[in-house]
């Protein structure tokens, strides 16, 4: 691939892109206007070419001249009024280049034979010739090395019939040839340096483009390497459940909410029983494999807003909203009952898997996440001291006390 500094070059006769690539990607981009501008633009050339059958009329009156001009223009703007439409439909720089050249030598040739056919009107044709050729340069859309040689024919076959035909003398031959020279250099300077601008401005763009959609890949590769992070931020690795600190946040906003709506909320701590034997006896990754799967079933059965979070290393934690005491205990009884069923027990024969869950409730406004907690964790302990695989509320462990 080319760099930009490369891509950029254009030649210094044609002001077109050296490389071809970025040329053909230049005429691709352009080719619609320049259909539709060559259309009206030859349309236009070619009905003022028309019109001065009134002055062939005025020069040669009615006669054997003036038919063989009326026709010779009737020829040259009908040719141009197709070649336009062609253009209009199916122009394209790129692949045909010669449908863009042929109105210009068609109008060339036009203006040439006028002057066989009406010789005393040379000083009227110079100016004519001026005109087209400046219109050819600048007024119809083409490539500068194709008007450049249709202008050039212009001029030669001008002067070729006008000495010739006209039978000027050569000082009048050598002012036409220098007039025609300077018309043909300013024209060519002039479209040199159009042809040039715009295909700058169309690099450029191009670049801005490029840019812009590198910027637009750069901020889409940030935000999902921005998301990645969140994810693994909030997420624990090994359960995909909520980590600590994510869960704390969204606890904190469903308790909000519950106090406002002064709807019930209990928290529920789970704890493994005798997870370390588990460990010793068959390894961590076995270990691991039980802590997905209890995570796995904490997922599946409760609902989709309570909010479950990896607490400690084998310690779960559960925010129940809008959950009653009672229903918190079957929720935590029927949760009890899966994890005796996993599968992942299979690996572990003569091994009851149990858990321990403790629960508190809101009980009045000032109870905050923090004590909730506490007393769930209470609630555990006590359940764990009772001999583990039991669901204990806060409230009978502070009715004991
Ligand atoms: N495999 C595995 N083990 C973990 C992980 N996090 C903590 N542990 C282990 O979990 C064990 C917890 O042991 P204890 O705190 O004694 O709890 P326990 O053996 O379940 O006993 P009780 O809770 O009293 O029933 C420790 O051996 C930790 O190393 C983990 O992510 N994976």
């Amino acid at each position: 691939m080319s760099s930009p500094m490369t891509s950029h070059r254009l030649n210094r006769l044609t002001g077109q892109f050296l490389e071809p690539g970025r040329e053909a990607l230049y005429r691709q981009d352009i080719a619609p206007r320049v259909r539709l501008e060559s259309g009206v633009a030859i349309c236009v050339a070619a009905l003022v070419f028309g019109m001065f059958a009134i002055s062939d009329y005025h020069y040669t009156g009615v006669g054997i001249e003036l038919y063989l001009l009326l026709a010779m223009r009737l020829v040259v703007v009908a040719s141009c009024l197709v070649l336009a439409f062609l253009i209009g439909r199916a122009g394209d720089y790129n692949r045909r280049g010669w449908l863009h050249a042929l109105p210009l030598w068609i109008l060339a040739t036009g203006i040439i034979l006028i002057i066989p056919l009406r010789p005393e009107s040379l000083a009227t044709q110079v100016t004519a010739v001026v005109v087209a050729t400046m219109a050819f340069y600048l007024l119809i859309p083409n490539l500068l090395p194709v008007v450049a040689t249709a202008s050039l024919y212009l001029s030669l076959g001008f002067l070729a019939a006008a000495v010739m035909v006209a039978d000027i003398p050569a000082v009048v031959a050598l002012r036409i040839s220098l007039l025609l020279i300077m018309t043909n250099a300013v024209g060519f300077f002039a479209l040199l340096r159009l042809e040039k601008l715009q295909r700058k401005q169309f690099a450029l763009l191009q670049e801005e483009r490029v840019q812009n959609q590198q910027m637009a890949e750069e901020i889409s590769h940030r935000k999902s390497l921005e998301a990645q992070l969140r994810r693994v931020a909030e997420q624990d690795g090994l359960t995909g459940l909520d980590a600590r600190s994510h869960f704390m946040a969204r606890a904190e906003a469903l308790l909000r909410r519950s106090r406002h709506e002064k709807a019930p909320f209990n928290l529920m701590m789970i704890d493994v029983d005798h997870f370390k034997a588990i460990n010793d006896t068959w390894g961590h990754s076995q270990g691991d494999r039980v802590l997905a799967a209890i995570a796995e079933t904490c997922k599946r059965s409760l609902r989709p807003q309570d909010v479950i979070g990896r607490f400690g290393g084998e310690e779960f934690i559960v925010a129940l909203p809008e959950t009653h005491l009672k229903d918190a205990r079957m929720v935590a009884e029927r949760l009890q009952q899966k994890v005796s069923e996993l599968a992942v027990m299979e690996a572990m024969p003569d091994h009851r898997l149990t858990v321990t869950i403790g629960i508190a409730g809101v009980l009045d406004e000032e109870t905050d996440l923090d004590d909730l907690i506490h007393q769930a964790d209470q609630a555990l302990y006590a359940g764990k001291h009772g001999g583990r695989n039991r669901v204990v509320m806060s409230q009978e462990v502070e009715g004991e006390a």
